[in-house]
């Protein structure tokens, strides 16, 4: 074909003064021959259609058929064509009859005025399509067969489509030369196009760099910002600030926001008219009259944001596109190519943003695993299933590391060489402040994560505690109130380990892992004080030996407190032993700052703590221990704290009595008993007493900032002052009386070993043994008589469980302010409703959740 009658078609049918690239020449040049298949392959706005468009007007008589995924890709094209007075049409369900019949008429005559007739490959696969093709083929009226989005035809593609594989059937005659193309085509997806399509040998290929270097790619992360939205609505303004007022509306600056969904697509585009950039939201969940409207209206230049789910985009050609963020993690490479080509095609500079979000990363796993666990038996859809995974584990490679420029991600996926950036990227702008932030990143993550393992406070997407899971993981945490420190140990050591490995399995194909940051992440899960300072204190020393040593010292130490100790002394408990390794270990560590003097200084107090363990005597330092509050990490910690404090009370009331008791003669025990039943044990409040109080202080109390100090208190968080003085003597007593009680207990071992068993020792003896069955005795009887009166009391397992059953209907309607005040508002009153059975909880819980509509942290309970 002649050149001059390609460039008036170009001219008078499409208003172009030149071709866009010499490859769009090239490619348009050829196809004009008629001779070979060829495939274009070229990035995304680099005006594909034209090469094959401008060929189909140049052939008169002939009809090019053109196969396309999308109903709304066929009609913006057909819509696109006619404005052009290019006769083009579609044959698809929703044609009307009239309308068929019409283009039927025309497609059967002898000259044909349809230049262009546009099919979904599903419509390609029927007899009536069928049976139209071999009649256009028969009669020589077929000027090209056309398949766009040709990656759709491989099982590699992003977008892979079965039926675009039968369309290789339509090669019925060689002389109708086929047009494959693609702006996504790595070198899997060629050699399935070509195959699949039967694409014949004389293959011309027309394929530019996928390097679009009018487009700014970078990265942030949600979780280091502290207002995201704040900071994509700067991001915006810059990217929009070239515009002046003189500009056409349709032809300002605008943007898209990808969202993964629907949810998100409303909260961001909420966010960002609030913040006074004007949005609308874009997703399948809208009415496709209101979609519609958006989309014509976004394109008209009316707003200058859509904050839209994938679904949004085919076939937008808006060429003054300033900017496409994608709010969290795309799905593939080739989709992220594709969605954030739509930026800049008008080839100025423009930008490309992803605003990580790690959470968003757990729902896109699960969905993924979940449909290859779908796939089972079934090749393709296993096939198709685990490219998915492969390109969305690239993705998240990309946002979690800093090793190459950004651009490089698709060069490597279309089997391309690295792309020269210039600085076209933040990595090769300035890697270092990349590096900086992944590095931070990471670390903040890991500190989520610690969090999460410790409390098992896993984000379970959307409903809070996922359901039954959630639910028992709580009801563990509520009812751990013995908490093995055997366990706690090896589970810390596991996790810090898991950590580290996750930490360098994400950075498997980055540089090392800096000895500073193991340390900075280890540190944060780390048992030691001043973790952080482990080596420039002491040189030499890491973080693995002092928890090693620690490990150590817990080991022997619990080995002291189980046989010396009064292991009934019910206000020191397991993880008290911890604490004190941790402050013993500490003290070694302040004291030393060479490794030398570190070591030899623990193996002393090691091998001393056994000595006294042989000895029978308990260590000093654990005896005049300071047992502390837990740290309300876990529903387990609070309830242990509150059992601590009811404990610890209820022994000042034993002790008491075993003093009376021993200065009294025989038969004072009893009267002792009831004198201090009467007079102590009555004034020592109970959870019941309590609950009894905040009850009547809920009604009186509006505010309800009395109430929510006596929680505090209870709990032991932030006691005020004359409480705090309470307790401190509290604990000066106790801690006198278990030394007390040791020396005593010593010094009767001591006389059996020296004197035997003389009879007045007997005596002792067995007065003592005497007083402590009474004391037993009368224990299980009050116990007896309690249990009756609580027959129908639930155990704390069961209230936690009932608390949260009740709650969460409301948390599912979102009635809580954050998953954080859902669990402290079940924690509250699982804590509050110790004492009450479950009918009490019941209807103390429905009146509060009718008495409340949203509940807040400042929720009175
Ligand atoms: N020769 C040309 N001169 C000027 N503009 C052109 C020319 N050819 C195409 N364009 C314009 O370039 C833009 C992109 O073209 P087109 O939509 O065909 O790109 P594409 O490569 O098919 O993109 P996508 O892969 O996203 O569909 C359109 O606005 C189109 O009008």
């Amino acid at each position: 074909m002649d050149e001059n009658i390609i460039l008036s078609g170009l001219k008078e049918t499409f208003k172009f003064d030149s071709f866009k690239s010499s490859l769009q020449e090239n490619a348009i040049k050829e196809i004009c021959q008629r001779k070979n298949d060829v495939l274009v392959s070229m990035p995304t706005g680099s005006g594909k259609s034209l090469c094959y468009q401008l060929p189909a007007v140049l052939h008169p008589d002939k009809v090019t058929i053109v196969f396309s995924p999308l109903l709304a890709l066929i009609k913006d094209q057909v819509d696109h064509l006619q404005a052009l007075h290019v006769r083009a049409a579609s044959l698809n369900s929703k044609t009307l009859k009239a309308e068929r019949d019409s283009l039927m008429a025309d497609l059967k005559c002898k000259q044909t005025l349809t230049r262009l007739l546009y099919i979904t490959p599903e419509q390609a696969a029927t007899h009536t399509f069928r049976s139209l093709f071999d009649y256009l083929v028969k009669f020589d009226k077929v000027a090209y067969i056309v398949v766009d989005e040709a990656h759709c035809v491989s099982q590699w593609g992003h977008d892979f489509r079965p039926d675009y594989l039968k369309l290789g059937d339509l090669r019925i005659s060689p002389s109708i030369p086929c047009l494959a193309l693609t702006a996504t085509a790595g070198a899997d997806v060629t050699k399935d196009i070509i195959k699949n399509l039967k694409l014949s040998n004389n293959l011309k290929v027309f394929k530019t760099s996928c390097f679009r270097a009018n487009l700014f790619y970078d990265v942030f992360y949600q979780n280091m910002l502290e207002n995201p939205f704040m900071h994509l609505k700067k991001f915006i303004d810059e990217c929009l600030k070239g515009d002046s007022e003189d500009v056409k509306m349709g032809d300002r600056g605008c943007g898209i926001v990808y969202c993964r969904t629907r949810e998100q697509t409303e909260v961001v585009s909420n966010k960002l008219n609030s913040l006074g950039v004007q949005s609308r939201c874009y997703h399948a969940g809208l009415r496709n009259a209101d979609r519609l409207e958006y989309q014509e209206a976004w394109q008209k230049g009316e707003y200058t944001v859509i904050c839209a789910t994938i679904s949004f985009g085919m076939g937008v050609d808006k060429a003054t596109v300033r900017f496409v963020v994608h709010w969290g993690v795309p799905k593939d490479p080739a989709s992220f190519y594709q969605e954030s080509g739509r930026a800049g095609r008008d080839g100025k500079p423009s930008k490309c943003r992803i605003y990580y979000n790690r959470a968003d990363c757990r729902a896109i796993e699960f969905h993924l695993s979940h449909d290859l666990a779908k796939a089972k038996d079934k090749e393709s859809r296993k096939a198709k299933a685990e490219t998915a995974i492969k390109g969305f584990k690239k993705m998240v490679e990309y946002c979690e590391n800093a090793n190459a420029c950004r651009h490089k991600l698709f060069t490597d996926h279309f089997g391309e060489p690295p792309p020269k950036c210039s600085k076209r990227c933040d990595i090769c702008k300035d890697k270092k402040a990349v590096e900086k932030m992944v590095e931070e990143f990471h670390v903040k993550s890991i500190e989520y994560s610690s969090r999460a393992f410790s409390s098992r406070d896993l984000d379970y997407s959307d409903l809070y505690g996922e359901g039954r899971k959630g639910q028992k993981d709580d009801a563990q945490d509520y009812a751990s109130d013995e908490f093995n420190s055997d366990v706690r140990e090896k589970r810390a050591k596991k996790e810090s380990n898991q950590l580290i490995q996750k930490q360098f399995a994400l950075r498997r194909s980055a540089q090392e892992v800096s000895q500073k940051t193991i340390d900075k992440l280890f540190s944060e899960r780390s048992r030691v004080m001043a973790a952080s300072s482990t080596s420039s204190k002491v040189k030499g020393l890491t973080l693995v030996l002092r928890e090693q040593y620690l490990s150590k010292i817990v080991e022997v130490l619990h080995a002291n407190y189980k046989d010396c100790m009064d292991v009934e002394d019910q206000s020191f408990d397991r993880r008290d032993v911890e604490d004190c390794a941790v402050e013993m270990e500490y003290s070694v560590f302040t004291a030393n700052t060479n490794m030398t003097m570190y070591r030899s200084s623990l193996a002393k107090m090691i091998s001393a703590i056994k000595r006294c363990t042989d000895d029978k005597i308990v260590y000093e330092t654990l005896l005049t221990f300071t047992p502390k509050p837990a740290k309300y990490e876990t529903l387990g910690d609070l309830f242990r704290n509150i059992e601590k404090e009811q404990k610890s009370k209820i022994k000042t009331g034993s002790q008491s009595e075993e003093v009376s008791v021993k200065k009294a003669t025989n038969g004072t025990f009893q009267t002792a008993w009831q004198v201090l039943e009467k007079e102590e044990r009555k004034k020592q409040p109970t959870i019941g007493d309590f609950f009894k109080k905040v009850e009547s202080e809920v009604k009186t109390d509006e505010m309800g900032e009395k109430k929510n100090r006596d929680l505090k208190s209870l709990f032991g968080e932030e006691p005020d002052e004359e409480e705090g003085k309470k307790v401190d003597v509290q604990i000066d007593h106790d801690k006198k009386e278990r030394k007390r009680k040791h020396e005593e207990k010593h010094k009767r071992q001591e006389k059996k070993q020296k004197v035997g068993e003389s009879s007045m020792d007997k005596e002792y003896e067995k007065f003592v043994e005497a007083v402590e069955n009474s004391v037993e005795k009368k224990n299980e009887q009050n116990g007896e008589s309690s249990n009756k009166v609580k027959k129908n009391k639930l155990k704390k397992t069961e209230i936690g469980n009932l608390v949260v059953k009740l709650l969460t209907p409301a948390y599912v309607e979102r009635r809580f302010e954050s998953r954080d005040t859902f669990k402290s508002t079940a924690r509250n009153i699982s804590h509050a409703l110790i004492d009450k059975d479950e009918n009490e909880i019941k209807e103390y819980v429905e009146n509060f959740l009718k008495k409340n509509d949203e509940i807040t942290s400042q929720t009175v309970l």
